[in-house]
């Protein structure tokens, strides 16, 4: 992929990029060989990956300069501004918004924050596009609540000139930190969900949720893990760190019970909306710490789907997984480092099946699933294959 930023040194975010992508993915896989050293794996599904440029569907940008001529984008080490509008890694449809939000800023007279100063407002401008039907979220980052009256009396020019922006919001960060989102969110719409459809799952997006950034991949994602689960009689299952729910809301079926488990209570407002909407009564979800909710649980479903940040699940949850024995697990990670850590504490199963993701193209990092299987199950499994191919 050409990137003109990446070419003059103005932005190396993308530390791949100037590999071909195949040799990319052939990098990526034989780093995924190496930390499953340890573990025989049964089967190596071929990688999958997506489009190469414009699959980002969120942006999030720095915004410097003055009022009158606005930056977006980020800040160099030694403070310098940098304006990544043209980054290729964004849709099409994200360069009007851009284009539109320099003039609004002058207009709304949000002016935009000095970190070397400690001076002015406008921190960030956090923007993300649904493929649905190309509805955007718009969120300010703002200092303080100051501009706040300024920001609503400007916002209907901006709605004029992008009706596209469907849930706007305001966001105060008030501390002065990298620390990108504060906690209070003002609604500045009376939408406040994005709608967004993966596969033929309805989903949605709030502020202060986690959603993946690639959709492309992350549909594909989901459809294979709803394709292992439905390959197995599970009847009970938990999605724990279920975000807006993709997996679960993928995997369940009207006869299936399952509960996702999330630590923010807007990722799961969405989720239960989406459950709604897709009539799955038997499906629960809660805004719990996912260790706490399981080590508090006597019965063990069928399957535990898992997908944690980078840190892993840890230390807690595996014992817990390790004595509570459930048939099988499937672990979504990305971070493979931390996701073979955590498989080395479940000495109890067999790794049954990995496929790579290439959800982060142009840098090292990775997505991953993995099935486990009980051992003793991955036995039976042995033998059922060799007499009729079952997994
Ligand atoms: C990698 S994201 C995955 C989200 C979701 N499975 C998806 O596909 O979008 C990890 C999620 O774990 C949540 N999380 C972080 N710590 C948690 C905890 N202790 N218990 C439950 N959820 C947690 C985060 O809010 C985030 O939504
Ligand atoms: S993040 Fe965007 S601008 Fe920066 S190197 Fe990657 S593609 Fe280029």
């Amino acid at each position: 992929m050409q990137c003109a930023l990446y070419d003059a040194g103005r932005c190396r975010s993308c530390q791949w990029l100037a590999r071909p992508v195949d040799e990319q993915l052939a990098a990526k896989t034989a780093d995924l060989q190496q930390l499953m050293a340890a573990f025989p794996v049964r089967e190596w599904r071929t990688p999958v990956s997506g489009p190469e440029q414009g699959f980002r569907n969120k942006a999030k940008m720095v915004v410097s300069g003055s009022v009158e001529k606005p930056l977006l984008g980020m800040l160099h080490r030694d403070g310098t501004p940098e304006d990544l509008c043209d980054c290729p890694l964004y849709p099409a449809a994200f360069a009007p918004i851009f284009a539109t939000l320099k003039p609004f800023i002058a207009r709304a007279g949000l002016t935009p924050y000095s970190v070397a100063r400690r001076r002015g407002e406008l921190k960030y401008l956090l923007l993300t596009g649904s493929r649905l039907d190309g509805g955007m979220m718009l969120r300010f980052v703002l200092r303080s609540e100051n501009k706040l009256a300024q920001l609503r009396a400007a916002l209907p020019w901006l709605q004029a000139q992008l009706p596209q922006l469907k849930v706007i919001t305001a966001n105060i960060q008030p501390v002065h930190m990298a620390i990108m989102e504060g906690e209070t969110e003002i609604a500045l719409t009376e939408q406040q969900a994005l709608a967004e459809r993966f596969n033929d799952v309805p989903l949605w997006i709030r502020p202060r949720s986690f959603f993946q950034t690639n959709p492309a991949v992350a549909a594909r994602l989901y459809a294979t893990a709803r394709e292992w689960v439905r390959e197995l009689p599970v009847r009970h299952m938990w999605d724990l760190f279920c975000g807006v729910g993709g997996f679960g809301l993928h995997c369940a079926t009207q006869e299936m019970r399952l509960t996702g488990i999330e630590i923010s209570p807007e990722a799961i407002a969405c989720a239960k909306q989406s459950a709604a909407r897709l009539g799955l009564t038997r499906l629960q979800f809660q805004a719990l710490d996912s260790t706490r909710f399981a080590t508090a649980q006597d019965d063990v479903p069928d399957l535990v789907l898992v997908n944690p940040p980078r840190r892993g699940v840890g230390g807690a949850l595996c014992d817990y997984l390790a004595r509570m024995a459930p048939r099988w697990i499937i672990y979504s990670s990305c971070n493979a480092r931390t996701m073979a850590k955590d498989i080395a504490l479940l000495p109890g199963y067999r790794v049954a099946r990995v496929q790579l993701f290439d959800m982060f193209p142009h840098t090292a990092h990775y997505e991953v699933l993995t099935l486990l299987i009980r051992a003793d199950l991955a036995v039976d499994h042995c033998s059922a294959r060799r007499r009729d191919a079952v997994i």
